[in-house]
């Protein structure tokens, strides 16, 4: 994939417009951070563009490889929830996920006892997930990044948990991604390190602002 439009998207909840009227342009290696107060609507907009909720109005499009696919085929999605069996092993939480998120999409694609050392949780392999901290659970949740290269990454609020090694860890997995094409929307209201993202605040206005960061 080497573009996704967003125009005029709107997304409804509960039967209340909830977001209204965004545009957005998104080139591959670039990144879009959603911004906005509580509430403001960026976890909404984030689950429709992964295709769990239905847009209310406007289109997305995407264009290049596998342009074909439908867009949550190409989409990472790391969402608040961990997404995570506790009763499994992050190993075999990893599994799971590589065989789910299998894709004809062409890239990097490490195996999951590789994706779990990438983010410094080879020692805890197999630790069931719940013994694990909140800050663990989340780098298992992240590695899935990992084992099955999609081209969008999907993130709210990534880095919710993370220690300052974790957080590098994050910021040089979106550089790797980005420098090989990839494309990075993220919902958060702490810094990335996405410096260089355009940025939507959800906040203000009925149509989403785009600017820089
Ligand atoms: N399942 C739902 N049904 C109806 N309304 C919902 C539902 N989920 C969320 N909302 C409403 O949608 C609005 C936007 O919520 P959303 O989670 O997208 O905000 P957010 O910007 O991600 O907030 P936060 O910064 O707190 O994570 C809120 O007013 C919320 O009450």
């Amino acid at each position: 994939m080497t573009s996704l439009s967003a125009r005029s998207v709107s997304v409804d909840r509960g039967g209340r417009a909830i977001v209204k009227n965004i545009h957005f342009e998104l080139r591959a290696g670039e990144a879009l951070v959603a911004l906005g107060r509580n509430g403001a609507g960026k976890s909404t907009l984030l689950r429709a563009i992964a295709g769990f909720l239905p847009l209310s109005g406007g289109e997305l499009t995407h264009a290049g490889e596998a342009s074909e696919a439908p867009l949550p085929e190409l989409c990472h999605y790391v969402g608040h929830a961990d997404g995570l069996k506790s009763a499994l092993t992050a190993s075999e939480n990893l599994e799971f996920w590589a065989r789910m998120l299998a894709t004809p999409s062409s890239g990097e694609s490490l195996a999951p006892s590789q994706a779990l050392h990438r983010m410094g949780l080879k020692r805890l392999a197999d630790f069931p997930v719940a013994y694990l901290s909140a800050g663990q659970k989340r780098r298992v949740a992240l590695a899935r990044l990992f084992v099955s290269p999609r081209p969008l990454w999907i993130l709210d609020e990534p880095a919710t948990a993370l220690d300052v090694a974790s957080q590098e860890i994050l910021g040089e997995a979106f550089a790797r991604h980005r420098a090989s094409g990839g494309m990075i929307i993220a919902a958060t209201h702490a810094p990335l390190g996405l410096i260089d993202a355009a940025v939507l605040d959800l906040s203000a206005t009925d149509a989403g602002a785009i600017g820089n960061a």
